[in-house]
């Protein structure tokens, strides 16, 4: 039997036929998803009468089928790839949705409906584990998926909506209409579901709980309650969805698209269209509040540890940068490269941090950027790269960029921390909007053996040894690009590269190329979501991506596999950092937000204002510096209960 076409990047799912996978074409680089189907499991019939609907069907909102994959591991289903997971994932994730998002997901899957009720088809199983996503510049964009228990109206030709339903039971008795348990079903069955979807996704809970007898007595009979906090508006289109007589429901997918579309046209919701959907339970006791928002202002200040006020920084042209590779602390501040350190096990046992400023190193030219090496840091300045270690107070010299012939020209361009006329109040702003107008890139390989060097349509590859207590620098490779744009870069593991050009020739998407540390090309993906910094997390194979100022969000982005989980935002961040135990976020007016590493938000204080760089400090803490009036502040958090303080 024949090597698969596909290598396989990680498990994504299990469902009753198999495991789910994700996996990418060996010759193309296309995800796909392979979906085992289990000869025991799957019996025969029942796999290819799933085979013959999928097939057939062709819509962008059905999950397609690409074809069959029968290898020696097993057969496999090839089906699109939706790097979202399923609306499942949303509904199991605070805050996830806004409501114009909601909406136009639930108008996709009626689009989906639509199209195969259109064949005579009819789906029989819509609940949120069958509506999968994947994320597009203007949001999610749902495809339906599982027709294994899907059917086909016994008539000749095109369906009518006036058809007489036909007899089948089956499905999930959660999101089944009245009908469906006599046996009963037709395209207004479908719709009865996704009104369940509707509710589910506005209320966070679905309107009928219990075990299937219940669930159908209350299908059956159990009046519909709305929570008077949905809009009036969308109270009518959920109330009509799920009206228990199949005749007085939406009669077609597409009465209900244009009901939902007057509903969006409607000035409430359209005052509302851009607000995260915050979920009500009912039938909790009033005395709980409600479930907390991103969008909620601080609920408490943040416990700071110690400050210490930055010396160095007298004037305001250069933002402050700041790393942390524990027990050592780098602030970069113009040409200035402060060393901070504390002994290793202050952030643990003693009340307060200890920390001494051990030195401070000029450059002749300003510091760009500084990034962990070794047990020191990487320091890039407007000519140089240069390498520190604490031990040996010298910074070294690594590699003169002014020689890289084809740098020249761009040296004209002036690199945004030269500007003068930046304003103080803008600097923060600037720090994320910055990295768009540096020259080059650098990225080290965690254990400091590789680095790669990325700037106007080149990319280097070099390796670094220890020989007598100094670093040598070898080029291992030189690719170049046809695309001018400085791409981001960053080492995902010991081994690969991730190279990331963020609105890829200014077409709406980012394009992202795996390399080996050696420069081999190992696979592309492109993603459509807008997005102006793409950060490494300590998680493997995880990156924290800021969306543009106009649609703010944070977007977790998992590549092996390639799953990506989204957080609006209430505004644009002006600072992210990623630690160990989640994610931060910080704006000019001194609002931190935390979330865990799953993407759920954990809580808001009220920190110091002004921030320009925050890192990881130790196991728990957060070091954090800011820049109010001509003062520069070294901030330490020591560590942040958040049962305790919320
Ligand atoms: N095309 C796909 N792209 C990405 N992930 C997918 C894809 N298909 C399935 N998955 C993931 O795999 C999981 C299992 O999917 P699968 O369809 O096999 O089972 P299911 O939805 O639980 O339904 P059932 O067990 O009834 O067939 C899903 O919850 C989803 O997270």
């Amino acid at each position: 039997m024949q090597a698969s076409r596909y290598r396989i990047l990680g498990l994504v799912g299990q469902g009753q036929f198999g495991k789910v996978y994700c996996a990418s074409d060996r010759r193309t680089g296309q995800l796909v998803a392979l979906k085992e189907l289990s000869h025991q499991r799957a019996p025969t019939h029942q796999f290819l009468q799933e085979l013959w609907f999928i097939i057939s069907l062709q819509h962008p909102h059905i999950a397609a089928c690409l074809g069959l994959e029968h290898i020696q591991t097993g057969r496999y289903l090839v089906m699109d790839y939706c790097e979202g997971g399923t609306v499942r994932h949303l509904l199991d994730q605070q805050d996830s949705l806004r409501l114009q998002e909601a909406l136009n997901l639930i108008i996709g899957v009626l689009e989906g409906l639509h199209y195969i009720h259109q064949r005579g088809i009819i789906h029989c199983d819509i609940k949120p584990e069958n509506i999968l996503l994947t994320l597009q510049s203007q949001g999610w964009h749902s495809k339906l998926s599982d027709f294994g228990i899907a059917r086909r109206l016994p008539l000749a030709g095109k369906f009518k909506a006036d058809s007489k339903p036909s007899t089948f039971t089956g499905g999930s008795p959660a999101y089944m209409a009245p009908e469906r348990f006599y046996g009963l079903y037709s395209p207004r069955s479908d719709i009865y579901a996704v009104g369940i979807v509707l509710f589910e996704l506005l209320v966070g809970d679905r309107p009928f709980h219990g075990l299937p007898g219940e669930l159908m007595w209350a299908h059956l009979n159990q009046r519909l309650q709305i929570p008077p906090e949905i809009p009036e508006v969308l109270q009518t289109v959920i109330q009509k969805a799920l009206e228990k007589l199949p005749a007085r429901r939406y009669s077609t997918a597409t009465e209900m698209i244009e009901a939902l579309k007057q509903v969006r046209v409607n000035p409430q919701i359209q005052s509302l269209a851009d607000s995260i959907i915050v979920w009500k339970i009912p039938d909790s006791p009033p005395e709980n509040p409600s479930p907390l928002s991103e969008a909620n202002p601080p609920s408490a200040p943040l416990l700071l540890d110690h400050t210490i006020s930055l010396p160095s920084v007298q004037h305001s042209r250069f933002p402050l940068s700041c790393i942390a590779n524990f027990p050592y602390l780098y602030t970069a501040f113009g040409q200035s490269l402060e060393i901070w350190s504390t002994p290793q096990d202050s952030s643990l046992s003693v009340q307060q941090i200890d920390i001494f400023s051990e030195d401070e190193i000029k450059f002749s030219e300003p510091i760009l950027a500084i990034l962990p090496m070794g047990n020191g840091c990487c320091i890039l300045t407007q000519n140089r790269i240069h390498h520190f270690t604490p031990f040996q107070r010298n910074p070294k010299f690594l590699l003169n960029l002014s020689t890289i012939k084809s740098l020249k020209n761009n040296h004209k361009k002036s690199i945004i921390y030269d500007n003068s006329e930046v304003k103080d109040n803008n600097l923060t702003t600037l720090k994320l909007a910055s990295s768009q107008d540096l020259l080059y890139r650098i990225a080290i390989e965690p254990e400091s053996r590789y680095m790669a060097l990325a700037f106007s349509g080149q990319l280097r590859f070099y390796s670094l040894t220890e020989k007598f207590g100094s670093t040598c620098i070898k080029p291992i490779k030189r690719l170049s690009f046809s695309v001018p744009q400085v791409p981001e870069i960053l080492f995902l593991d010991r081994r690969h590269l991730l190279v990331i050009w963020l609105n890829f020739k200014q077409q709406n998407f980012n394009m992202l190329r795996v390399y080996t540390r050696r420069g081999i090309p190992i696979g592309n993906l492109k993603l459509s979501i807008p997005l102006k910094q793409l950060l490494s997390t300590p998680q493997p194979y995880t990156l924290l991506g800021i969306g543009l100022d106009d649609q703010p969000q944070l977007v977790l982005l998992r590549l092996k596999p390639l799953s990506v989980i989204r957080i609006p935002l209430s505004s644009p961040p002006t600072l992210a950092c990623a630690t160990p135990w989640g994610y931060v976020i910080a704006d000019q007016q001194g609002k931190y937000t935390f979330f865990n590493l799953e993407g759920n938000f954990l809580g808001n204080y009220l920190g110091p204002v002004s921030p320009q760089a925050m890192t990881p400090w130790g196991e728990t803490g957060l070091a954090i510096v800011t820049h109010p009036d001509q003062q520069g502040y070294l901030h330490f958090v020591k560590s942040i209960n958040f049962e305790q303080d919320l």
